[in-house]
């Protein structure tokens, strides 16, 4: 059985303040930026393939998110995965979009052929299409539910070797021994652009201090659930909630975490 102290975890990311370099799209780079300040990461945002390897070389971890691509920027992003791995740095995955369109398909391909990510954290219908399933991606909004991409998640982590962490009404977290199920958080942030983006950052922000690649999925699923919860409490429309959610973010107490995560965690037979 798995002993998880979230909070333990949290306080620490807190204590260390680790440097996390995202490539990640236009649409969320504010966002994340400002959540991984809010949760007390420090984040830099840095794409151009002259200077990502330095860069990684600084970081404690690495998020690459393939929201907005470029020729240009899958160079950077296929170097940096290389200059990672080979540094030993913890790298996070979001395939935005997968599935929707050759270019993102590819890419996700190039960059697997480079290296291989810790942690990649998707909608159930990104993860179904990563996997080859037949999943329905329309744009990068999932029309899956997180329980269907579970095989999926199995799948590519024996394959891969990697931690898969499907959001959606409940995250499931796929590990190489265990799968946790984390149930917080509220449907209007599938009304918020950037909430599965913040998720990955806050994954590449645990991945640089927590013991493994499985406990930083889940610290990361847990925290943006109760913060989701906790920003809803005072806050039910989408625009006074996004701003809520930093502010949680930035307030949420490592004994608010452990009281409020919902959360089952069950061998990974
Ligand atoms: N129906 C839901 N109820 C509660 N939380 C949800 C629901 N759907 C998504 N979430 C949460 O919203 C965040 C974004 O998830 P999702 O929308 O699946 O990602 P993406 O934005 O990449 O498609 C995650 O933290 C997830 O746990
Ligand atoms: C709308 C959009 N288009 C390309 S990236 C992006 C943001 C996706 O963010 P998330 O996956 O967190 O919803
Ligand atoms: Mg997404």
């Amino acid at each position: 059985m798995i002993e998880m102290n979230l909070g333990t975890t949290l306080l620490s990311l807190r204590n260390q303040k680790p440097l996390v370099h995202n490539i990640t799209n236009f649409v969320v780079m504010n966002y994340t930026a400002n959540a991984l300040l809010a949760v007390g990461a420090s984040p830099v945002m840095a794409h151009a393939p002259e200077e990502v390897e330095e860069m990684v070389g600084l970081a404690g971890s690495l998020v690459i998110n393939i929201g907005t691509l470029s020729s240009t920027w899958v160079e950077g992003m296929e170097k940096a995965m290389v200059a990672a791995c080979q540094l030993g740095k913890p790298v996070v995955l979001d395939p935005v979009g997968a599935g929707a369109t050759t270019f993102r398909n590819d890419t996700l391909l190039r960059l697997l052929a480079a290296g291989t990510p810790s942690i990649i954290r998707g909608n159930a219908s990104e993860i179904m299409a990563l996997a080859g399933q037949q999943g329905q991606t329309r744009g990068v909004d999932s029309t899956q539910f997180s329980t269907e991409g579970l095989e999926s998640a199995q799948m590519l982590c024996r394959q891969l070797g990697c931690v898969v962490s499907i959001s959606g009404e409940t995250d499931v977290v796929v590990g190489p021994e265990s799968v946790a199920y984390i149930s917080n958080g509220n449907p209007i942030m599938t009304r918020i652009t950037g909430m599965g983006c913040t998720a990955s950052a806050l994954a590449g922000a645990f991945a640089a201090i927590a013991p493994n690649a499985f406990e930083a999925a889940v610290a990361a699923a847990a925290v943006m659930g109760v913060c989701g919860e906790l920003a809803y409490e005072g806050a039910h429309l989408p625009g006074s909630f996004q701003m809520s959610f930093l502010d949680k973010l930035s307030s949420l107490s490592p004994a608010e975490l452990d009281e409020r995560v919902q959360i089952t965690i069950e061998n990974n037979g």
